[in-house]
């Protein structure tokens, strides 16, 4: 049982003076929404509270006084709460609430393979412990963007804290969401340094995946507790048993007391809640020592400024601190402090081991960044916390409003999303970087202006749904390094930036090394794609008699285009892939000359050595293909290599067929039918936004 100290009184009030709603409320029908322990629950009928009795902001109210013990960390909000909100009216009076003993706190985060379930049994998670009620409940709270909702992948991660009542014990049990995208492996160890434990979620239909592997591995890194968890055991086809042997051998993880689930029919919640209790260590209680709190996600807020989420790992914060980042060295003092239910509750201070957000008017994210660690200005921790990492955008794209009349509003659009992404370097504008570098370079394009744009992960189509922008994007490209003879270094986006051929030494360029997990009959096919893509063969290994583990190293900008997509096709979705950055080996590409191709392209760059022109009219043809009217041309160098005036009606799009076979002259006839439809229209060129990606669709059968 909690000391008695940990127990206090809690004032529900009716906003609308309506007793007798709030009465019923008060039965508890869901009384793990508070902590509360029904057994000692009191009720004090009392028609007007006064305000002090309250510590309400308002004039007096009918109220309701339930004397109850509950663990939590005060919650004061100034405004009265609405009769639905009703886990918003737990005031907190003269008992002021106490701290809640680390040893009832439980920090956890949940890791799948996309898919497999994570936002689902999140969701199921919140609603068993009454945090959120179902009929406030859209579907899957932690996925809050619109955006993510609809293509159902966590993008941002997001946190909640709920009550869990065990053994008659109210526990605190914080819940961290991670994404479950091949591109957020980062945010996901972000994640993961702020828990003790870890749900390891598998479809009991599919088994382990690549990027369960990878964040399983992550986690034992951490030290994590893992709860193994087979959801989906309500599908037909799941075979918890095989998963459960699958993930035994790979993983080498006991699951024995693995938990079967189905976080769709709420089968097996109740037993996660209690497994989280029992086996997932409690944090230390090291709230003497000087503040160090992990940041594991921020936000910008239009009216707050940057919204922290962190975790404290050491000491105390309380709203008014003045506190300091100690990787952006930059301070502020905290105007708001608070714990996630999953809404914002401010309370008046958190302690070491809880989980909460703070604001404090800070303008960018950039000043608080994930993985940063947050200390006290005048009492500073020795060393930061392990971990952090300058997110280094490496992939970049040119990005055009289709109408030029946009522009405006894209360029707003994109400081107001670098404010809230720090990973995100948007180059404004993107003409007058570049013209005013190399005025030789044949900017005569057909896009007008636009914005050359960092990023790791993707945001195109959130640009163009929050913010109502049609968007044009390049394809993808990334960064180089080039050594320079004279000793310098330039990193170099764009062909036309690149040192003089005498005055470089080497180019780098940035490597990723990639883990395949596929059924065997597709072993040969992804091979062959790894290899296609300059891959460097590093293993194979047979997880199971029939899935194979492949890892090859390979250029990221091999892996930017459709890499994923391939992948998918040649497996017939069933194979899955998790990549980490591997830094940028040195020497290994020498670009004998530029390939610049024609349009706006900052990003058609080859490195296969002398193969540039066939490359190079392999690239126009291909763009040809998709382009509806217009001009254009291709260059290496200044030199040109070809030009085309396209015709406005319609291109011959099997002129670069030679010969061949009828099923690609009408694949090439299709795409163009279909490019029409898609099409947007440029300043003088029609360009439809596939002719873009498709010039890195490189088939072999073409060259
Ligand atoms: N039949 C069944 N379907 C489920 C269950 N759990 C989740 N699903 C479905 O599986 C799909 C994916 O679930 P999500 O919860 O979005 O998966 P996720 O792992 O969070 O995916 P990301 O957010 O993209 O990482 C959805 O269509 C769910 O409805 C389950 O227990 N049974």
């Amino acid at each position: 049982m909690a000391a008695a100290a940990d127990f206090c009184r809690l004032n529900l009030v009716s906003s609308s003076n309506t007793p007798n709603r709030l009465l019923n409320a008060a039965n508890f029908t869901r009384p793990g929404s508070l902590g509360l322990n029904e057994v000692e629950l009191q009720f004090h009928r009392k028609n007007y509270l006064s305000t002090s009795e309250l510590g309400l902001h308002q004039k007096r109210r009918r109220g309701l006084r339930v004397c109850c013990q509950a663990a939590g960390a005060g919650v004061q909000p100034k405004t009265a709460p609405s009769d639905t909100d009703l886990e918003f009216a737990a005031r907190v009076g003269k008992d002021r609430l106490l701290k809640v003993p680390s040893s009832n706190i439980r920090n956890f985060c949940i890791i799948a393979h996309i898919d497999h379930g994570k936002s689902t049994l999140a969701d199921k998670l919140l609603q068993m412990t009454g945090t959120v009620e179902s009929r406030e409940m859209k579907a899957q709270f932690l996925d809050n963007m619109d955006l993510e909702r609809e293509r159902g992948i966590t993008i941002k991660l997001q946190a909640a804290r709920m009550r869990f009542m065990y053994n008659n014990e109210a526990y605190c049990l914080n819940l961290i969401d991670t994404p479950g995208h091949v591109d957020f492996s980062y945010e996901v160890s972000r994640s993961l340094a702020a828990c003790e434990g870890a749900l390891l979620v598998v479809d009991a239909s599919q088994g382990v995946e690549a990027q369960t592997l990878a964040n399983v591995y992550l986690a034992l890194e951490n030290d994590l507790e893992i709860i193994p968890v087979l959801n989906k055991i309500d599908l037909p086809g799941a075979e918890p048993e095989r998963v459960s042997r699958e993930i035994e051998e790979v993983v080498g993880l006991d699951c024995s007391n693995a938990i079967y689930c189905s976080a769709k029919e709420g089968i097996g919640i109740n037993e996660i809640l209690s497994a989280i209790v029992q086996k997932i260590p409690p944090p230390q209680d090291t709230a003497e020592r000087p503040l160090r709190a992990l940041i594991f996600d921020s936000y910008y807020d239009a009216y707050r400024g940057v919204i922290v989420y962190f975790r404290v790992i050491d000491g105390t914060i309380r709203k008014g601190d003045r506190i300091m980042f100690m990787a952006s060295k930059k301070d502020y003092y905290a105007d708001e402090v608070g714990v996630l239910s999953p809404n914002q509750l401010q309370v008046d201070q958190l302690y070491a081991g809880e989980v909460g957000y703070l604001s404090a008017s800070i303008r960018s994210v950039a000043d608080a960044r994930v993985g940063d660690t947050i200390t006290h200005y005048s009492r500073k921790a020795e060393e930061s916390l392990s971990g952090y990492k300058e997110a280094t955008p490496m992939v970049f794209c040119g990005l055009f409003p289709v109408d030029a009349d946009q522009f405006n509003e894209l360029r707003d659009a994109l400081e107001k999303l670098q404010l809230n992404d720090a990973a995100l370097k948007v180059h404004i504008p993107f003409q007058e970087e570049f013209l005013s570098q190399k005025p030789q370079v044949p900017w005569d394009l057909a896009l007008d202006v636009g914005f050359l744009v960092f990023f790791i992960w993707k945001f195109q189509e959130r640009l163009e749904r929050e913010y109502n922008l049609s968007l044009i994007t390049t394809a993808p490209s990334v960064v180089y390094r080039v050594n320079c003879v004279n000793g310098d270094t330039v990193e170099c986006s764009n062909p036309s930036l690149l040192p003089e051929p005498g005055s470089r030494r080497s180019i780098e360029e940035p490597f990723v090394k990639i883990e395949m997990l596929t059924p065997k009959d597709y072993i040969g096919a992804l091979m062959e794609l790894a290899q296609d893509r300059r891959g460097e063969f590093k293993e194979i290994k047979f997880i199971t008699e029939i899935r194979a583990s492949i890892i090859y190293e390979l250029p990221l900008a091999e892996m930017v285009g459709d890499f994923f997509d391939q992948l998918k096709s040649r497996s017939k979705g069933y194979a899955s892939m998790e990549y980490s950055f591997i830094g940028l080996p040195s020497l290994i590409v020498i670009w004998a000359r530029n390939l610049n191709c024609f349009l706006i392209d900052t990003n058609l760059e080859y490195c296969t050595k002398g193969s540039e022109l066939t490359l190079g009219a392999f690239v126009f043809s291909k763009l040809c293909i998709h382009i509806v009217s217009g001009d254009g041309r291709a260059c290496i160098g200044s030199k040109v290599i070809a030009s085309e005036a396209i015709s406005a009606i319609r291109k011959d799009v099997l002129a670069k067929c030679y010969g061949g076979d009828i099923t690609r002259k009408k694949k090439l006839l299709r795409k163009q039918a279909e490019g029409k439809k898609r099409m947007k229209a440029i300043g003088r060129v029609d360009v439809p936004q596939e002719a873009f990606m498709a010039v890195l669709k490189l088939e072999k059968e073409v060259l």
